[in-house]
């Protein structure tokens, strides 16, 4: 596997090497000596899974407040996902930029998301699965998030949603 860095710092994009043959192909998709050699978590206490039927669903941009934020790493296991991260760490050069990119059951591709980003994504196809490692515990009572929308972002989505919950749609503009 390969860590491809992105311009915003500590946000990488974890490329599969697939082992293919006549039967189909096997990859790693997680490698503690690799991660620790970049600086990244190793210890991934809770794993989630996502199931989206619908084309057009969009899920965040949530993320884990202090004390605890959440170090993610994100693949989709079935369709296509435009997954997005926010920099909102505070001091950042980059703070408010966001990056995206098209995660599918056939690229393999993984995002790993730092803690202090906003992490959310719109589904490209129906019936998609997305899968989270995370680098955190969850707290409920420190889960916030920014809207997809937010003009502070400026995220340009492939497309608009056609559905997503009440409180992504109603997070307040961020105090940029
Ligand atoms: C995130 C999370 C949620 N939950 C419970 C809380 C709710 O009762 C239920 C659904 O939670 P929520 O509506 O926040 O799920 P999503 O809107 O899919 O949120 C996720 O989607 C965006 C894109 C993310 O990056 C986050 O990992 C995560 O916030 O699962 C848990 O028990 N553990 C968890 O880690």
């Amino acid at each position: 596997m390969r860590l491809d860095p992105t311009r915003l710092d500590g946000l990488m994009v974890v490329e599969p090497t697939p082992h293919a043959d006549d039967r189909g192909l096997f990859a790693r998709t997680f490698d503690a000596d690799v991660f620790a050699a970049a600086g990244l978590p190793v210890q991934w206490p809770q794993c989630n899974t996502s199931w989206n039927p619908r084309r057009g669903t969009l899920r965040g941009l949530h993320f884990q407040a202090e004390p605890k934020p959440e170090p993610k790493l994100v693949r989709c296991t079935r369709g296509r996902i435009f997954d997005v991260a926010v920099d909102l760490r505070p001091g950042s050069a980059t703070r408010c930029q966001w990056f995206g990119l098209e995660l599918s059951a056939d690229n393999r591709r993984a995002l790993y998301i730092p803690p202090g980003f906003a992490h959310g994504f719109l589904t490209l196809e129906d019936a998609t699965e997305v899968f989270y490692q995370m680098g955190e515990r969850y707290d409920g009572s420190l889960a916030s998030g920014v809207r997809w929308n937010d003009p502070a972002f400026g995220i340009h989505w492939p497309q608009a949603p056609v559905l997503l919950s009440g409180r992504d749609a109603t997070y307040p503009d961020f105090p940029a």
